[in-house]
């Protein structure tokens, strides 16, 4: 697979010059730490405190979490009992992965069984819904037959290629299926037909592919994943496209929906459009932030914002922070600001080139930035592991100024992943903003405390 060799050489050359990197990195934040210091020494020692403290139980936690039955992670399966292709295992186990989480050994069952079942699947962010999925898809592929059997639609460009990057280590010992990514910047030759046999890509793309140059014979396909289904089918952009490509595929295509969150009328319609649904739904969704620990900061304005940020700047760079803004402008500003304060920082929005995404990107998976300051654009399904903490430099809100419950729960899953803890911090400048910090807490019933420095019990309390 040349796109997964390409994605691989491009990370090894940025590996090589992490040390290089890692050395100016260290002087700014020699550099931050003094000016933190200098700002409120109280603030940074209680975000460190909060962090250590998160990091040192994150280490003990995720076989112990395996066997508690209420947790997102326990099993009873092995991957042996899941009936997986030999090759399919192997590739696995290379990755890592010991045992099956429990969306992965509650849906592959039913995913795998013979006549295909549909599913529409709910599990918290960071519990391995991706291979969940990408194994069935694996499994499903006939490699005798030379056309795109397996359609997996993904809301973003980088979701997609992260989506197929994991395929392609998944079936790193299975050379003979081919995959291809059908997303910005991948072009086609209108007239000829494609022969791979797995199409990750976006709605549009796909439905160009499909409908308009007819390179993909979506009456082929036998089994259509839709990742972040929710967000898939309540935007309305997304929505028409992927009911377009929907309604071309198959009477028997096996359907497979996954996302963290439904709410009730985006369940009614998939459950509407996907016919006979085994439905999973693993935790209500209060219950899926108990591994991320919430707090606020209450600040006067913007600028205090950003003081805010400079404080803790020291503190969430123990491990890798994802700052995130409502608008490409704040994105933009506070990048440039914190750039010139001498931070290294990376900023990911929708107006960059998708090359300059993905390079983005990869550089904070590899750790050459520590902190990435972005939009909505990041806040589902990206998976970085080092990610502890995440900000809500300005809180989550729908078109009408509304809290907007689900974008925040898949803004603070970035952190936390699987099994891990994370701490999310929300930075308050309004009575606005605390309304919908209040708003929120109520939505998932827990708690979102005040980071007050000055407040000595809150420190006692951290981590119990
Ligand atoms: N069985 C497993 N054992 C160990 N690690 C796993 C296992 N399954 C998945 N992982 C790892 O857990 C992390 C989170 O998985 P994944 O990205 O699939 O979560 P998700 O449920 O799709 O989250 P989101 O809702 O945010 O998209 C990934 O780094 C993945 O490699």
């Amino acid at each position: 697979m040349d796109w997964a060799k390409k994605a691989e050489d491009q990370v090894s050359k940025l590996v090589s010059n992490l040390e290089i990197d890692k050395k100016d990195d260290s002087e700014a934040d020699k550099k931050t730490g003094e000016e933190a210091d200098g700002a409120s020494p109280a603030e940074t020692s209680l975000m460190l405190k909060i962090i250590r403290k998160g990091l040192v139980e994150s280490k003990l936690d995720l076989e112990v979490q395996r066997q508690d039955p209420n947790s997102p992670l326990h099993s009873v399966k092995t991957f042996e009992k899941l009936h997986l292709k030999p090759e399919i295992l192997k590739g696995i186990y290379a990755m890592g992965f010991n045992a099956p989480s429990k969306i992965q050994e509650t849906a592959l069952p039913l995913l795998l069984a013979d006549p295909p079942q549909n599913m529409i699947a709910q599990s918290q962010s960071g519990t391995g819904k991706t291979a969940a999925f990408v194994l069935a898809m694996l499994s499903r592929v006939d490699t005798r037959l030379t056309h795109p059997q397996v359609l997996c639609l993904s809301p973003t460009y980088e979701l997609a290629i992260q989506t197929g990057e994991a395929a392609a280590k998944m079936a790193q010992f299975c050379p003979e299926i081919k995959l291809k990514f059908a997303v910005r910047g991948e072009d086609v030759e209108p007239g000829t037909k494609l022969t791979e046999h797995i199409i990750i890509g976006t709605p549009g793309k796909v439905l160009d592919w499909g409908l308009k140059f007819r390179v993909i014979d979506l009456k082929k396909i036998r089994v259509f994943v839709l990742d972040e289904a929710d967000v898939m089918i309540a935007t309305q952009g997304h929505h028409d496209q992927c009911i377009r490509i929907h309604k071309q595929l198959p009477a028997k295509c096996q359907m497979l929906f996954f996302s963290a969150t439904y709410d009730k009328d985006v369940m009614e319609f998939a459950q509407h459009i996907v016919p006979e649904a085994n439905i999973i739904r693993l935790q209500r969704e209060e219950e899926s932030l108990d591994n991320i620990k919430q707090y606020y900061v209450r600040c006067r304005s913007e600028d205090e914002k950003y003081q805010a940020i400079q404080n803790i700047y020291g503190s969430i760079t123990i491990g890798q922070a994802i700052i995130f803004c409502h608008t490409r402008k704040t994105a933009g500003w506070l990048a440039g600001k914190m750039s010139s304060d001498g931070h290294s920082v990376a900023v990911l929005s929708g107006d960059l080139t998708v090359e300059q995404r993905l390079a983005v990107l990869d550089r904070f998976r590899v750790g050459l930035e520590k902190v990435l300051i972005t939009t909505n654009v990041l806040s589902r399904g990206i998976d970085v592991e080092q990610v502890t903490i995440v900000v809500n430099f300005d809180l989550p809100m729908d078109a009408k100024g509304r809290a907007d419950c689900e974008t925040y729960l898949h803004r603070i899953g970035r952190t936390g992943r699987f099994g891990k803890n994370g701490i999310a911090i929300n930075l308050i400048d309004s009575e606005k903003a605390m309304a919908i910090c209040s708003a929120i807490e109520d939505h998932f019933k827990k708690p979102i405390k005040e980071l007050n420095a000055d407040n000595s019990e809150e420190i006692e309390k951290i981590g119990s």
